[in-house]
């Protein structure tokens, strides 16, 4: 089932929280939405599912128009980030719960409902936990019965909302790999909402990054990594260097960090360049014109890459840099080393003025 979200508007009040919000979800598609707190991420999976209107725009599931329509006729399961499991009730009959509550000529036998509920117990992977209740499962084994209990009445979405924002790092990323693996066998087309970058990147098919009630970027993930589309996305994904500069005839200038900046050949105006960690080359010697001077502050070896801080001659601007071992090693260096650096790849913004 495919989704189009069609310039989608909401407001609380004289609040914009969505603004013109228009994309495509496509039949069997992991979609993540991912942005800060108070972006609307919620709120637009909360107007896909039903349980809010939109004040302009369209919701439309496979070419037909279910913007005004119930949240039953939309056939979608949740999951949300606290788990919403029935205390009293098994494993079982929480999985069950949605079948059993069907009105009699839709709900399946007794016999069907306990194949079906079977087969979900084995695809969460707690075949033998049927029995138990909910206060005797973790909460990354409680978050998969939820999953299993939206799965049980066959939805055509599925919508998740920081499914796995209330468990421990090392659990959150289990449940990650097993919620991909999940998708890939059922291929459902689910919207994922979360503010984790990492979570998001790892999960998804596509991301979806919104800001302030706007979408800023949609792609995969290798693609919004590799291409960030503004400042904002640079900021806001991975950690990259920035440096506040002018751009004049053709170059980015920020003290006394030169850069070609092509895309911008008769601008004059301000600018954003942003350096990933890992696209600096650290060398003892200067050598060529487009080096920056720096001093070692800390060096911190983090398993096979070494992180180094170092500030700036010029401005005492912070940078972090990050090398392989081998080739820290090599270098010989050491804290209150004043050593030059190039860069191998910037990104330049125009930011206008
Ligand atoms: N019922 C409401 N009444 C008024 N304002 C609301 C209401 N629901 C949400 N908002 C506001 O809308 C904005 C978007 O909220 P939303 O929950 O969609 O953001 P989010 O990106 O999901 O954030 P988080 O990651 O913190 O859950 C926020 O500024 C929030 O305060």
């Amino acid at each position: 089932m495919s989704i189009e979200i069609n310039h989608v508007s909401k407001s609380y009040g004289s609040f914009q929280i969505l603004k013109n919000i228009n994309f495509t979800i496509q039949t069997g598609e992991l979609i993540a939405l991912l942005g800060p707190s108070g972006s609307g991420k919620t709120s637009l999976l909360r107007i896909v599912a039903g349980l809010e209107q939109a004040d302009e725009g369209q919701i439309v599931f496979n070419g037909q128009d279910l913007t005004n329509a119930r949240i039953k006729d939309r056939k979608v399961g949740f999951v949300f980030q606290h788990y919403a499991l029935f205390q009293n009730m098994t494993v079982f009959h929480n999985i069950a719960y949605g079948l059993n509550v069907l009105p009699r000529k839709y709900r399946p036998s007794k016999k069907e409902i306990k194949e079906k509920v079977e087969k979900l117990l084995s695809l969460i992977r707690l075949e033998p936990y049927g029995k138990r209740y909910p206060s005797q499962l973790s909460g990354g084994q409680r978050q998969r019965v939820a999953l299993a209990r939206a799965l049980a009445i066959e939805p055509k979405i599925l919508l998740l909302d920081e499914p796995f924002g209330a468990l421990d790092a090392k659990v959150r990323k289990e449940l990650r790999d097993w919620l991909r693996h999940l998708h890939e066998s059922v291929g459902i087309t689910s919207i994922f909402v979360t503010h984790d970058q990492e979570e998001a990147f790892e999960v998804a098919d596509r991301v979806v990054i919104m800001h302030d009630g706007k979408i800023e970027q949609i792609g995969t993930p290798e693609h919004v990594y590799d291409h960030p589309a503004n400042p904002f996305i640079y900021d806001f994904i991975g950690s990259a260097n920035r440096f506040e500069g002018k751009i004049a005839g053709g170059k980015f200038v920020d003290g006394d960090f030169e850069t070609d900046a092509p895309e911008y050949p008769g601008e004059v105006t301000q600018g954003l360049g942003f350096v990933r960690p890992y696209h600096f080359i650290i060398e003892k010697q200067k050598s060529g014109n487009q080096s920056l001077k720096a001093k070692i502050k800390h060096v911190q070896p983090v398993g096979p890459i070494v992180r180094l801080n170092l500030e700036r001659s010029d401005t005492h601007d912070l940078l972090h840099v990050e090398m392989n071992r081998e080739e820290f090693s090599r270098l010989d260096l050491h804290a209150d080393e004043l050593v030059h650096l190039k860069v191998k790849k910037v990104q330049i913004f125009s930011t206008g003025q």
